[in-house]
């Protein structure tokens, strides 16, 4: 399927350091792409570069059709009211569809003539997103939505962009630190550390590509591709990539997506990107 997100050898510095470096990463249409990474990955610079807020230092980024961006603080005017935001909205926007937007927040009980200073941080994320999705785009880009808000708050958010994601052909990327906030929605993953990319690709291609092995020291890994270890006592317990190795002793299972991404993060050497063995090709 044709990639609604596409860069190539992109690379961002800022003054003298590299926030970026050589990511080459496609999203394909209708996907729902997690883009995780500890602090200071480059995630808001790559998420930057994609929506044209930055010009990328190497390498390009290449959007097709609308995308609408929703930044980390989702601003939005404290002074106005909802109905005035969407009001707004539409001047800004000749795509605009009011009607669903004042649906959504309806459904969502979000009072329409509630002014934006008295909303709470996840009505005030709904209504960012809301706002977002008015516009009809393409790819909406989220930078952490769910940052600051509850637990049942990040689950009306989520479900707000799958029930998009349903009714209409609508590519998101959206960045969390939360993985556990992301198993049900996304379909898409994108690693990033230390300004590079480690992983792209399909999430049950990736997890069906990954086995976490446990079992003594002394056994044998031999043949598997091993992207990190850790040790408790004598026993070690691996993330590998491939066919499981040879050696009986090791017990083998299926890894969980928290247990795929701090597997790569905690070795920056290793990657899982497509045109790599067994993953994401
Ligand atoms: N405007 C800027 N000027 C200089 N350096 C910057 C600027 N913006 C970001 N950086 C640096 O670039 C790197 C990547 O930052 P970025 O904000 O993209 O990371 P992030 O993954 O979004 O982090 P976080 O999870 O903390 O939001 C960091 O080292 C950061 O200090």
């Amino acid at each position: 399927m044709r990639p609604v997100f596409e860069v190539t050898g992109l690379g961002v510095r800022y003054r003298r350091s590299w926030a970026l470096r050589d990511c080459s990463l496609a999203v394909p249409a209708g996907r729902v792409a997690a883009l995780v990474g500890p602090n200071g990955a480059g995630k808001t610079t790559l998420m930057h570069a994609a929506v044209g807020l930055l010009r990328p230092t190497r390498g390009q980024a290449r959007v097709s059709g609308e995308v609408a961006f929703v930044a980390q603080d989702k601003p939005l005017y404290d002074s106005f009211t909802v109905a005035e935001m969407l009001s707004f909205g539409r001047r800004m926007n000749d795509r605009w569809d009011g009607e669903a937007a004042a649906d959504r927040l309806g459904r969502l009980g979000v009072a329409l003539d509630r002014k934006v200073s008295r909303l709470s941080g996840g009505q005030r994320a709904q209504v960012a997103i809301t706002m977002a999705l008015a516009g009809r785009p393409d790819l909406l880009v989220l930078d952490e939505p769910l940052a600051n808000l509850d637990p049942l708050a990040r689950h009306d958010v989520m479900r707000t962009i799958m029930a998009e994601v349903a009714n209409r052909e609508l590519t998101v990327l959206l960045s969390s630190h939360v993985v556990s906030d992301l198993e049900e929605t996304c379909d898409w993953l994108v690693v990033l550390n230390g300004g590079r990319l480690q992983v792209s690709g399909d999430i049950e291609e990736l997890l069906d590509g990954h086995l976490v092995l446990t079992g003594p020291e002394e056994a044998s890994a031999a043949g598997t591709h091993v992207v990190g270890a850790s040790r408790t006592g004598r026993q070690v317990s691996m993330l590998v990539r491939g066919a499981p190795p040879h050696d009986p002793r090791w017990q083998a299972r299926r890894p969980g997506l928290d247990e795929l991404v701090m597997g790569y993060l905690r070795s920056p050497e290793s990657a899982a990107l497509p045109g790599l063995t067994g993953v994401g090709a």
